[in-house]
């Protein structure tokens, strides 16, 4: 799939006007766009557990399976994120932190605690795997630890269940990060954890995008893979079935310009087998996919 761009929305810039799909795009030299200059980046991504998701591979996959390829799926797309320089910290919003803590802890470094004052809890510690994050339920936005400052699990409260519900969360627990009310609002990059091609290239490239809203759209131009707004912008998530529609009508009623972008690394999720198969061979190929692999070869000879 090449990569592309296509402005969609009420006040589209007129110098540059919709592009046919796949057409390159003059935003995305890696230039940063008017949106992105300056502005402070929080990536947040939601991550209902560690068991219930990728449903649609439970023919191939058996539970335990299902929750490593969640893990190894999470794990790609939050390491990603940690390594684009332009992302400051990544939110991870999950009603399951034991799980998170235990498939993406180790992304950071241990919190060193200062030498005059005592060892920090575990909870407040990535490398404290199994134990962290078992607080339980907590006020949204809860941050289960603040680490290093880089990665930060936030508990979804059970009183808000469902995937638009946790972005609001995230949403809130970022305008509470903010420490200079005169400094522009940060950019928040909304990233699903099941983005397996995911590239820094890519992440780079939505951030450098000259528009206020830009939609990262998937395989079947229908859904909405990767979001980046102005954190304090008003928008009503609309994740879902047919959220590309949803999300650019959503701009068109607050009169925000959207861009739509169609890059191979955020356009290819994994939920079925269908995407398996669409995905580039060299991700397929990859070690922390393995099992997976294996899973889909003993499909392919029906043992
Ligand atoms: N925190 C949170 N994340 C969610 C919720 N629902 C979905 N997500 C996340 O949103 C992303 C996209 O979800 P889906 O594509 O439906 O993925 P999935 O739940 O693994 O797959 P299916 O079981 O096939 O629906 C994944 O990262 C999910 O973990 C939710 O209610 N809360
Ligand atoms: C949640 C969405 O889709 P999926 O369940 O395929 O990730 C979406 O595209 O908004």
């Amino acid at each position: 799939m090449p990569d592309g761009a296509t402005s969609a929305s009420p006040d589209a810039s007129p110098a540059r006007g919709d592009l046919p799909d796949g057409g390159p795009h003059p935003g995305d030299t890696g230039a940063a766009g008017a949106h992105a200059v300056g502005r402070r980046v929080v990536a947040v991504v939601p991550l209902r557990d560690g068991s219930s998701g990728k449903s649609r591979l439970a023919s191939v996959l058996d539970p335990a399976e299902r929750s490593r390829l969640i893990g190894v799926l999470a794990r790609h797309v939050v390491g990603t994120l940690l390594a684009s320089e332009a992302v400051e910290r990544v939110l991870v919003v999950t009603s399951d932190p034991r799980f998170t803590w235990r498939a993406l802890g180790s992304l950071v470094p241990p919190v060193r605690p200062p030498l005059d004052e005592a060892p920090p809890a575990e909870s407040s510690t990535p490398a404290g795997g199994d134990e962290a994050g078992a607080a339980g339920e907590g006020a949204a936005g809860d941050a289960e630890a603040d680490g290093p400052g880089r990665l930060q699990i936030v508990l979804q409260p059970a009183s808000r269940p469902g995937l638009n519900a946790a972005l609001d969360v995230g949403r809130e627990v970022v305008a509470g990060l903010a420490t200079d009310p005169a400094a522009p609002a940060a950019r928040l990059l909304v990233a699903h954890a099941d983005l397996p091609a995911l590239t820094v290239e890519d992440v780079d490239a939505l951030l450098a995008h000259d528009a206020p809203i830009v939609v990262a759209t998937d395989r079947a131009r229908s859904g909405t893979n990767l979001l980046v707004l102005d954190a304090d912008v008003a928008f009503t998530f609309r994740f879902g079935v047919g959220s590309l529609p949803a999300h650019l009508a959503e701009a068109d009623h607050r009169g925000v310009r959207a861009a739509v972008v169609q890059r191979t690394g955020t356009a290819v999720d994994l939920d079925t087998l269908d995407d398996w198969a669409e995905l580039p061979a060299d991700v397929r190929a990859r070690d922390d996919l393995s099992a997976l692999h294996r899973a889909m070869d003993r499909a392919g000879s029906g043992t």
